[in-house]
């Protein structure tokens, strides 16, 4: 096995304070399920996505070669231990989101400065920071990236369409400790070596799966988190209910993160009934203005002494 670069940090608190971010409520629907770019043949939103990143991945490649990428890894302090925040046995964690724009929804907010959000994310209690770095789609980059890492302490996710090893190294590079990895995006072959990579450099693998089949994927492929995007990456609907369909399926050893769709403090609760030891929201977050205190009252619902007084295990 590969040692962790840089060793592991002990997750400190979450960060300081700083002016609330300026967010719009505009957003533009644009609502795509299937495309005909990509050689005039009819691609699913997922394929049309990842040949886009494919395309901007080769254009990095050739500005940053995989060996300075693995200096730059090197260098920066090792990933976070995020385990005991995404696996908590008495409240849910909240993941939020940097997202500007979605290809469901168009563009949802500015954010002209990640950083604060984000700094308003953590002073609200959010576990783990999001932060997208698809361009096309989604308006991210890895200067968002920085910018958040550079801000918050606590552990930050590279939320992308990771296809190869090369972005997996670029996350750790780039100071992620989660990398998200999707298991309808990818070959099992190459999402087993993909979720090996991501642990042997001591950060963690957010793996999201839509059907039943897919849990059985990510589970063979050694996945410690599991995330159940309620979101249907061809149609692009949410539909809540499929976390409660597989989270069972899901053992207690591995986290269970319900991701789309949360509204408010109601969704959480009904996604911790269901047996979710992790939220991810974003939309909610970048659209409403007020993100610290809208990320408190997700995470004051996550740890409603009624979900831990009756929440049962969750039965195969
Ligand atoms: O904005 P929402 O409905 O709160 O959803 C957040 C998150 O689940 C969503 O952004 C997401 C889940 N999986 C993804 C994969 C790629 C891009 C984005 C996503």
């Amino acid at each position: 096995m590969v040692r962790p670069v840089g060793g592991t940090r002990v997750l400190p608190r979450p960060g300081r304070l700083v002016p609330r971010a300026v967010v719009n409520l505009t957003a533009t629907p644009a609502y795509h399920g299937r495309t005909t770019s990509g050689g005039g043949e009819s691609m699913t939103v997922l394929e049309d996505i990842v040949a886009g990143v494919r395309e901007d991945l080769a254009a990095r490649q050739a500005r940053t070669s995989l060996d300075e990428l693995k200096e730059r890894a090197a260098r920066v302090p090792g990933a976070l231990e995020c385990a005991s925040v995404l696996h908590s046995e008495d409240r849910v964690a909240v993941v939020a989101e940097v997202k500007r724009s979605s290809p469901s929804k168009g563009s949802l907010a500015p954010i002209t400065d990640p950083a604060a959000l984000a700094a308003e994310y953590a002073a609200g209690g959010a576990g783990v920071i999001s932060v997208l770095t698809e361009q096309r789609r989604f308006g991210g980059s890895l200067d968002d990236l920085d910018a958040v890492r550079a801000r918050v302490d606590v552990p930050v996710l590279r939320k992308d369409f990771v296809v190869t090893p090369y972005q997996v190294w670029e996350a750790r590079a780039h100071g992620a400790d989660v990398v998200l990895l999707i298991v309808a995006a990818l070959e099992q072959t190459v999402l087993t070596s993909l979720v090996e990579r991501v642990h042997s450099l001591g950060m963690t693998a957010l793996v999201e799966v839509h059907t039943a089949e897919e849990v059985s994927r990510a589970l063979d492929a050694g996945a410690r988190v599991i995330g159940v995007n309620a979101r249907d990456l061809k149609t692009l609907e949410v539909r809540r209910e499929t976390f409660a369909r597989l989270a069972p399926l899901i053992p207690d050893d591995v986290a269970r993160v319900a991701e789309s769709g949360v509204r408010g403090p109601h969704d959480v609760m009904e996604y911790a009934r269901a047996g979710a030891h992790a939220v991810l929201v974003g939309e909610a977050l970048v659209t409403d203005g007020q993100p610290r205190r809208s990320v408190a009252d997700l995470v004051a619902a996550g740890q409603h002494p009624s979900l831990w007084s009756v929440r049962p295990a969750v039965q195969p």
